[in-house]
C-alpha cells in the first residue's frame, strides 16, 4: 500500500473546533462561512496512483468521502462551510454560498477531471422543515477515477499554510456495541405502518408514504468514520460509500448525476430479501419482479422522479421497465433514467427540483411528507435526504442518503425505511427495515 497522506496541525484543529460544538453550528452561524470572507486559494494537481483502496489514506477521523468501485473522492479537514436552517430554498441558498466562494475563489487546476479543483460535500435534511444541511468545502481532497488517475486538491483560506503530509492519525475500531431502540419501539413502528395502510387504503388521495425506523448504536470509543468506510465500500462496492459531516453511509440510489448537459439517475423501490441458495435468490429476484404491489411501489417513485426532471430537460430516457438491482443484503427493482438538460443548471438547483422522490416521501408527495410527520414519532434530520458533492461549474454527484448512520462522538444514530402502499404488511415492513439496517450494523460491529 502506498504511505499514507498524513495531516496537517490546522485540520486536527478544525476538527476539535467542531467536535466541541457537537458537530452542530449555533445559530449565528447560519449562512456564513466558517473562515468568513477569507478567499480560497484552490490547487489541484495529479500524483501518482494511491491505488483502490485510497479512502485508508484520509488522515484524520472526520472523513468526507463520496467513492464507487474504485473511484472517487476522499476528503478531510474543512476549508469553508455553510450550515443552512429550515426551508425549501436551502439547496438554492448553499448553491449561492458555493457561487460566491467560488467567483472569490484562485484555482488552478492542472487536473481538469470530474471532481478535481474547488469541490463541496453536502448532506441535507430531508424535510423542508428541518435545519442541519450542510456544505463544506474540505482542506484537501484525494481523487481518483476508474482507471487510476489519481489527483490531490488543497482548499486553502488565503494567508494560511496549504495542508502537508504529517503524521497519520491510525483509524481505530469502534469496540463492543450496544444498541437502543429509537423514537418508536419495533410493535409501535408496526403499528405506524398499519395506520400508514389503513389511510392509503381509506383516502383516494394517498397512494405511498416512505415510512422510517431510527435506533442507536452506543461504541466503548469514539467512531472513525474511516473504519466504517472501508468496510462499507468492500461489502457494497456498486454502492455510492460517503461521509460528510458525520453522516456515513452506503448508498444504491442516485438521485442525480450532473456532467454538463447529461443528467442521470437511478430510482430504487421494490425490496426483497437475498436468498440463502442460489435457487432461493433466483426465486425471491423472480417474485420481486412479477409482484404487482412492489411494482406498483416502485412505479410511483420512477413517476416522480421523471414528472420534476421532465420539465428540465430537452431529451429524456427512462427505461421502460424496472431491472434487478443486487446488493450484498437485499435485491431491489431499478429504473435508470438520462437526460439532456434544456437550459443550464447546477446539480443542486437540480437536486431542489427533484427531492424528494416517492422512493423516500410518497405519492402524492406533500400529502406523504404531512403522513411521514405525523407517523414517524422523529425528524429524519439528513437521512432520506440528498448526499453528495458538487463543484464550482455545478457539476457533481448527489444519492438519497440511506443505509446511513449520523455519528455523534461514541453513538450513531441509525435510519431505515420503507415504502409503504395498499398492500404492505407490518411484519414483512419490519423485516425489511432490519435487511436495510444490516450494512450499517455489520459495519460498526465486524471484528477488524
Ligand atoms: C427508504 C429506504 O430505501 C428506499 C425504499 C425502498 C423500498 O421501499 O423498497 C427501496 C429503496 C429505497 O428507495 C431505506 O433504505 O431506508
Amino acid at each position: 500500500m502506498a504511505q499514507p497522506l498524513g495531516q496537517h496541525r490546522d485540520d486536527e484543529q478544525d476538527r476539535r473546533h467542531s467536535e466541541d460544538r457537537g458537530g452542530r453550528p449555533h445559530a449565528c452561524d447560519e449562512q456564513r462561512p466558517e473562515n468568513s470572507g477569507k478567499r480560497l486559494v484552490v490547487r489541484s494537481v495529479p500524483i501518482p496512483d494511491p491505488g483502490a483502496r485510497f479512502l485508508e489514506q484520509i488522515p484524520v477521523p472526520a472523513a468526507y468521502a463520496w467513492v464507487r468501485q474504485t473511484a472517487g473522492l476522499a476528503g478531510w479537514g474543512e476549508a469553508a462551510r455553510v450550515t443552512l436552517p429550515a426551508g425549501a430554498d436551502r439547496f438554492i441558498t448553499a448553491e449561492k454560498w458555493l457561487r460566491e466562494v467560488a467567483d472569490g475563489a484562485d484555482i488552478e487546476d492542472a487536473v481538469r477531471r470530474r471532481g478535481s479543483g474547488l469541490v463541496a460535500f453536502g448532506a441535507f435534511t430531508f424535510d423542508d422543515a428541518s435545519d442541519g444541511s450542510v456544505l463544506v468545502v474540505p482542506r484537501a481532497i484525494l481523487g481518483r477515477d476508474g482507471t487510476g488517475n489519481a489527483w490531490l486538491t488543497t482548499m486553502t483560506p488565503d494567508g494560511e499554510e496549504a495542508w502537508q503530509p504529517s503524521p497519520f492519525d491510525p483509524p481505530t475500531g469502534p469496540g463492543d456495541i450496544s444498541w437502543h431502540d429509537g423514537s418508536l419501539s419495533a410493535p409501535e413502528w408496526e403499528q405506524a405502518v398499519g395506520e400508514a395502510v389503513r389511510r392509503i387504503t381509506h383516502s383516494p388521495d394517498l397512494r405511498k408514504v416512505v415510512l422510517a425506523r431510527d435506533m442507536y448504536a452506543s461504541a466503548n470509543r469514539p467512531i472513525d468514520a474511516r473504519v466504517l468506510l472501508t468496510r462499507l465500500a468492500a461489502r457494497y462496492p456498486g454502492c455510492f460509500t460517503f461521509a460528510c459531516d458525520g453522516m456515513v453511509g452506503a448508498t444504491p440510489e442516485l438521485l442525480i448525476r450532473k456532467d454538463g448537459w447529461e443528467v442521470s439517475s437511478l430510482v430504487l423501490a421494490g425490496t426483497t430479501p437475498r436468498g440463502a441458495t442460489q435457487a432461493e435468490d433466483s426465486a425471491l429476484a423472480t417474485a420481486l419482479l412479477g409482484s404487482a404491489k412492489e411494482n406498483e411501489e416502485h412505479q410511483y417513485a420512477a413517476d416522480s422522479l421523471s414528472d420534476t426532471l421532465a420539465p428540465h430537460c430537452q431529451a429524456m430516457y427512462i427505461a421502460p421497465r424496472p431491472e434487478l438491482i443486487r446488493l450484498a443484503n437485499v435485491q431491489h427493482l431499478g429504473t435508470r433514467v438520462h437526460g439532456t438538460l434544456a437550459t443550464a443548471k447546477s446539480a443542486l438547483a437540480l437536486v431542489a427540483a427533484v427531492h424528494p422522490t416517492a422512493a423516500v416521501g410518497g405519492t402524492p408527495t406533500d400529502a406523504a411528507v404531512e403522513a411521514i410527520r405525523e407517523l414517524e414519532s422523529m425528524d429524519r434530520e439528513r437521512y432520506a435526504g440528498p448526499v453528495g458533492w458538487v463543484d464550482a461549474n455545478g457539476n457533481g454527484e448527489w444519492g438519497i442518503a440511506l443505509r446511513c448512520a449520523q455519528l455523534d462522538g461514541d453513538r450513531a444514530r441509525l435510519f431505515a425505511g420503507c415504502g409503504i402502499v395498499a398492500g404492505s404488511d407490518p411484519a414483512a415492513e419490519l423485516a425489511e427495515t432490519q435487511a436495510k439496517f444490516r450494512p450499517m450494523r455489520t459495519a460498526l460491529e465486524q471484528a477488524d
